[in-house]
């Protein structure tokens, strides 16, 4: 992805599973919408689900598709189904499988003891955003856990799409201190596990504009 002189940090609301979801959403102003196609997940739909929750999504709001290792049948057979215009790998795909959809991509990277960033910005170079996610033995992500955001290289921040546990108590702070181009939610705008909360929705973006302010102001 290019690097962009970021002026709003774009916001993904991730595991909708309710068309009170989607509302919540897109009347709080996010950018993208992300279906969980992963079983194990408490956030999974069908793709009859997302096909049906997709026809309540307004244009100019991007729907995502969230895999984990999943087959190349399946996620075939899932974009028979739902009109996904972009596809999220969360889990070990190599970058000639993330391509091979003829979709547009990014690609989930966990923070393991000692990845190297910028070996992986190299490999998976043809994709479309790289997203950093925290690493917790044995689970594919949604954990609600933070990482270490010093972790992340300045130079490769405004090309970064950040994730893992935050909530509209940290995303300003996030924004301000990473400068990502854009955040990814799940856990932290849940009443309950798999559950989203249309006041936490809100609580978040405003937190998000409180950043993209604090962003600009001379420090
Ligand atoms: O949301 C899930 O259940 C999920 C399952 C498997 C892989 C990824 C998943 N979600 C993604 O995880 C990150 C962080 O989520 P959280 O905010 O910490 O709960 C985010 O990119 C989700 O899209």
């Amino acid at each position: 992805m290019k690097s962009h002189h970021i002026i709003r940090t774009r916001v993904k609301i991730c595991g909708l599973t309710r068309e009170s979801d989607i509302a919540a959403a897109v009347t709080s102003g996010a950018d993208a919408v992300g279906f969980v196609f992963h079983p194990a997940s408490p956030r999974a739909v069908t793709p009859e689900q997302a096909a049906e929750l997709c026809r309540a999504l307004p244009p100019f709001v991007t729907a995502v598709g969230l895999f984990v290792d999943a087959a190349a049948e399946t996620i075939e057979a899932t974009l028979d189904q739902v009109p996904l215009d972009l596809l999220q790998f969360h889990g070990d795909e190599s970058p000639e499988f993330c391509a091979r959809f003829g979709r547009r991509w990014i690609k989930a990277l966990r923070m393991r003891p000692g990845v190297d960033l910028a070996a992986e910005r190299e490999r998976f170079a043809g994709a479309d955003g790289l997203l950093l996610d925290a690493y917790e033995p044995g689970r594919a992500g949604g954990t609600g856990q933070c990482f270490d955001w010093d972790r992340i290289p300045p130079e490769m921040a405004p090309e970064i799409l950040l994730a893992g546990g935050l909530t509209p108590a940290n995303v300003a702070e996030a924004i301000e201190r990473v400068r990502p181009y854009g955040v990814d939610v799940s856990g932290g705008v849940e009443a309950a596990k798999g559950v989203k909360s249309p006041e936490l929705i809100f609580a978040f973006m405003q937190g998000v504009r409180h950043g993209d302010q604090r962003r600009h102001t001379p420090g």
